[in-house]
């Protein structure tokens, strides 16, 4: 699908769509345990891959007309898959699914789209071997297909922390149910940190305790998945509300003609209370390029007004899927934003450093690109409407409909149909703002 966005000011009152990190992680730990409900889940093309690898290894994922999700669960004990577990497009499922195989009496085999089967797996290949399990890419180059043989015991073993979190929360999440537990060292600085803490606050939701150490994290063998209460609960998703906080701070305002900073195109975003979400950070970014933001943190509620923005530097280390946001809110700005310490950014669904340079590019924004950052050269751009591709990456898309609400004429963006990964009614959300949206073939 391709949609053509008119631009236009935006306004009202929007949810934010559940978590994807939580959900993913909620309905592994219900799938380790004996039973839990999963209340408010994303129900995306992501989360569904995960709910089919908890199927896969013996468990139950039913779908209650409210949308909360049933689980039966394994137990602790994963049966060995009858088929191949196809991950989609989805790196959390790969990451997490392919150390609980680690744990199965037998053979797991995972794949995963084109995007997925180019993303890097081996440092986590390489550790769960070390932990007696046999983890190997069927290349041999780190990338999936991947065959994993269970069991693993346990043990210690080094892992870098710089191409991916979902390393040390995949020994985390499977390290409680060996029978020696991880102790996982880190060899490099941790990106991304603030979804191993997601990680920690979940499993402690679920009964299973972590630790901190001195140079990694580390939990105990022989423990069990149970929720503290029957239901757990996904808190709202920062990642999405990144695109609706920066479609409010670039074209908030109302049909009757509301004036930018005048306090008069206000936003809402409801469903966004606090949790350990490192995205969250959105909130003082878009403060700090100039939009006039509030949050009622006990009533999950944000509020946003459009205003002139002028450039930021920001470190995307800890909160990588804020870069596409970050880069559109950049080529509105006035002056310069230089998006730092971002190299693991590449290592995404596409590669987001390069995609942004070249559909920005297309819609007349100049950027200059290293290894590590994306400079955004706001100062000398018009944002002008034109034909863009959404690298069949939901960020990507969901970004470039972000800048298409202020280029001058209309934007067609190309795989629009990508938002199902994280965010399914995303534009169904835009239209509830007030944009006009032509989904077309
Ligand atoms: O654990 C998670 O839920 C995620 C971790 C991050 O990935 P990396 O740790 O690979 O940077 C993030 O980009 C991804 O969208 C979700
Ligand atoms: C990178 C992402 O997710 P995953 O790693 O699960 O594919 C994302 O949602 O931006």
């Amino acid at each position: 699908m391709d949609v053509t966005i008119s631009p236009g000011p935006v306004g009202g009152t929007v949810p934010a769509p559940p978590s994807k990190s939580y959900t993913h992680r909620a309905i592994l730990a219900a799938g380790c345990g004996q039973r839990a409900v999963v209340a408010d889940p994303l129900w995306s093309a992501d989360t569904r891959a995960t709910a089919r690898a908890v199927e896969a290894f013996g468990g139950a994922v039913e779908r209650r007309t409210d949308g909360a999700l049933e689980i039966q669960g394994f137990e602790g004990t994963p049966a060995v898959p009858a088929d191949v577990i196809d991950c989609a497009n989805s790196g959390t499922t790969m990451r997490l699914v392919t150390a609980i195989a680690a744990l199965a009496d037998g053979t797991t085999v995972l794949t995963g789209d084109e995007s997925l089967r180019s993303r890097p797996q081996g440092p986590l290949l390489d550790a769960l071997s070390e932990l007696g399990a046999t983890a190997r890419s069927t290349r041999g180059n780190g990338q999936a297909p991947l065959i994993v043989d269970g069991s693993m015991a346990g043990g210690t073993v080094s892992i870098p922390g710089d191409v991916s979190s979902q390393y040390v929360t995949a020994l985390l999440v499977a390290g409680a149910l060996t029978d020696a537990g991880i102790d996982l060292r880190l060899e490099t600085e941790l990106k991304s940190a603030p979804y191993v803490e997601v990680t920690r606050e979940l499993l402690a939701d679920f009964g299973v305790e972590t630790r901190e150490t001195a140079d990694g994290f580390a939990v105990a063998g022989g423990q069990s998945y149970h929720p503290a209460d029957d239901t757990y609960a996904v808190p709202g998703d920062f990642s999405s509300i990144s695109y609706l906080l920066a479609a409010g701070a670039v074209a908030g305002g109302d049909a009757s003609g509301a004036t930018a900073g005048t306090g008069e195109g206000t936003l809402e975003i409801t469903g966004a209370r606090p949790s350990a979400q490192g995205d969250s950070a959105i909130v003082e970014h878009v403060a700090e390029f100039g939009a006039p933001v509030e949050w009622d943190r006990d009533d999950g509620t944000l509020t946003i007004d459009p205003a002139p923005l002028s450039g930021i530097e920001v470190s995307v280390a800890d909160t990588p899927d804020l870069l596409p946001t970050l880069a559109v809110l950049g080529a509105v700005a006035d002056g310069e934003t230089s998006i730092v310490d971002a190299e693991h950014v590449r290592y995404k669904e596409t590669d987001r450093i390069d995609a942004m340079a070249s559909e920005l590019a297309k819609l007349g924004v100049e950027t200059t690109e290293e290894r590590d950052s994306l400079t955004v050269h706001g100062d000398e751009s018009t944002l002008t409407g034109a034909t863009v591709d959404g690298h069949g990456d939901h960020r990507i898309v969901m970004a470039l409909a972000v800048a298409a609400l202020v280029a001058d004429g209309e934007t067609t963006i190309r795989g629009a149909e990508h938002v199902d990964v994280s965010f399914p009614d995303f534009f169904d959300a835009f239209e509830s703002l007030g944009v006009v949206v032509d989904r077309h073939e």
